[in-house]
């Protein structure tokens, strides 16, 4: 057969059809099979999640990290999940990507508890989280305003030390007293005055972070209604939402109604936020719900975090009871002149002040920090990251890596002495209280709140264990893995008056 001329262009037409075809397929294959991080090998369904369960996953993901790499991916039921491990992975996670990492995943837990993920730490990137952390920055949380705060700081810790100094030379159960003075002191900076509701309200928050904290199986199959329906978590979740939006009404509105134990009204959080909902020209107005979603934030955020640090501080120093001498010889020093320690020479406490740093690199109290998520796929050390990877990074590996730190595992603060190394989010290595866009707006509050009550604690008393058949050095170290990180049995010490409040 002879081939006329429109037989040969259709034909030609027909190939050239089947090749952009082929050419798609093969742009379509080479998306869905994207050149993912290293990690272990996935089970179908489950994905790694027999790799990651364990009592403390901080631990675990350092250990698969030295396995698979410093950046590594897993699959948690359905989420693609990457774990950065290095200070090179996070700055490239923090810095290099940061607008593109600074979103959170959807978590169900403060989707209902923080009125649809409505609070700082849950809401996603955009003007409403930027207006947030502007109120946070000017107002808030400044330093001037933390400042303000100072009174309540003090009293609160010179009730704690009165209490304490009650029980010399008899066991104190330190954990309990430092959570609730921790609790104690955001609670009155939001609300003022102790409030007949404030337990309520701290055993409610405790409750919605016990069921928040982990891996909930409704958040690794978020599709699943399955899963969702047997879990049972969205009912209960809703249940404390509805009990805790009833106790902060009510705070707020007797709140209204009284003023704080300063005969002030003005400086309190919950007053700024109000004050900045009436008169602070917003772009995005702010409700009542989101001012209870932040004020959330702060309860929650505030409190477990500084005691957790300030118990490890106080374990570290007893463990070490050289670095604990040297830390009370200075504080006793400073404030020798006076009665108590107060906030006015606070800042001359410069050996304290590495305590708090070397506590905050070996024990930062959320090891993992908040997980985050791109908004658009992106390449990370030549590894594909497709959009919506949850991004989890191991601050605590990061902490205790060799490469950064001389013996790193051993309670050193002198390794800060002529060091520029600082928790603000510059340096990769040291990120306690992370980096980027998303670092925590609280450091000024929380460091207060952690530097006058060790520096209380160690200018009153000496401290000896409660078990006296146990050496200092031996003191038990293992933790818990929860919203922070704390001490896996509680500290309890026996105190010896030595400066007694006058
Ligand atoms: C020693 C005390 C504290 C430590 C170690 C700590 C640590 C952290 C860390 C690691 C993050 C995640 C940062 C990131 O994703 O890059 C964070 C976020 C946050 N922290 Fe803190 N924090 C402390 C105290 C506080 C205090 C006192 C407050 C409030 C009063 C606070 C409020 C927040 C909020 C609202 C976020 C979320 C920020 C956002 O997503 O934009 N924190 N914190």
């Amino acid at each position: 057969m002879e081939l006329t001329f429109p037989l040969v262009q259709t034909i030609f037409t027909f190939l050239l059809i089947l090749l952009i075809i082929k050419i798609l397929n093969r742009t379509k294959a080479n998306h869905s099979t994207p050149n993912l991080p290293p990690g272990p090998r996935k089970l179908p369904l489950i994905g790694n999640i027999l790799d990651v369960t364990g009592p403390l996953p901080h631990r675990t993901l350092k250990r698969l990290a030295q396995k698979y790499g410093a950046l590594m991916h897993l699959q948690l039921g359905e989420n693609s999940t990457i774990i950065a491990s290095s200070a090179e992975m996070a700055k490239e996670v923090m810095k290099t990507h940061d607008v593109n990492f600074a979103y959170r995943p959807f978590l169900l837990a403060a989707h209902i508890i923080a009125y649809k993920s409505t609070n700082i730490m849950f809401s996603p990137y955009g003007d409403y989280w930027r207006q947030l952390r502007r109120i946070c920055n000017t107002e808030l949380l400044s330093s001037k305003h933390v400042q303000s705060l100072r009174p309540i700081r003090e009293q609160e810790v010179s009730n704690l030390i009165r209490v304490i100094a009650k029980q010399s030379g008899s066991i104190v159960n330190l954990s309990e007293l430092i959570y609730a003075l921790t609790y104690g002191i955001t609670t009155r900076s939001v609300f003022g005055k102790k409030s007949k509701h404030q337990e309520a309200l701290i055993s409610l928050i405790d409750e919605a972070i016990g069921l928040s904290g982990g891996f909930t199986l409704t958040d690794l199959y978020p599709s699943s209604k399955v899963i969702s329906f047997f879990s049972g978590l969205r009912p209960k979740l809703e249940n404390i939402h509805q009990r805790l939006d009833k106790v902060l009404d009510d705070i707020i509105q007797e709140h209204k109604t009284q003023e704080d134990g300063n005969g002030n009204l003005n400086h309190l959080l919950v007053d700024v936020l109000l004050k900045v909902q009436e008169y602070g020209n917003l772009e995005v107005p702010l409700t009542i719900d989101n001012i209870k979603a932040i004020i959330l934030d702060v309860l929650a955020a505030g409190s477990d975090t500084s005691s957790t640090v300030i118990e490890w501080a106080m374990s570290e120093l007893l463990k070490n009871p050289s670095i604990m001498g040297k830390a009370q010889t200075e504080v006793r020093r400073v404030f020798s002149a006076k009665p108590t320690v107060d906030e006015t020479d606070i800042h001359s406490l410069d050996f304290l002040k590495l305590v708090i740093k070397e506590t905050l690199r070996l024990h930062p109290a959320a090891p993992l920090m908040l997980p985050m998520e791109n908004k658009e796929k992106c390449e990370i050390n030549g590894y594909d990251i497709p959009m919506k990877t949850k991004v989890v990074v191991n601050v605590w590996a990061i902490g205790r890596d060799p490469k950064y730190w001389k013996d790193p595992e051993r309670f050193n603060p002198e390794r800060f002495i002529n060091s520029s190394l600082d928790y603000r989010g510059l340096d990769f290595e040291y990120i306690p209280f992370g980096a980027g866009r998303r670092i925590c707006p609280g450091i000024s509050f929380g460091l207060a709140n952690l530097e006058l009550p060790l520096a209380s604690l160690l200018y009153h008393f000496d401290w000896k264990l409660a078990d006296g058949s146990v050496k200092n050095q031996d003191l038990d170290m293992t933790e818990s893995f929860g919203s922070t990180v704390k001490r896996k049995s509680v500290l309890k010490l026996v105190p010896i008056v030595v400066h007694p409040l006058a």
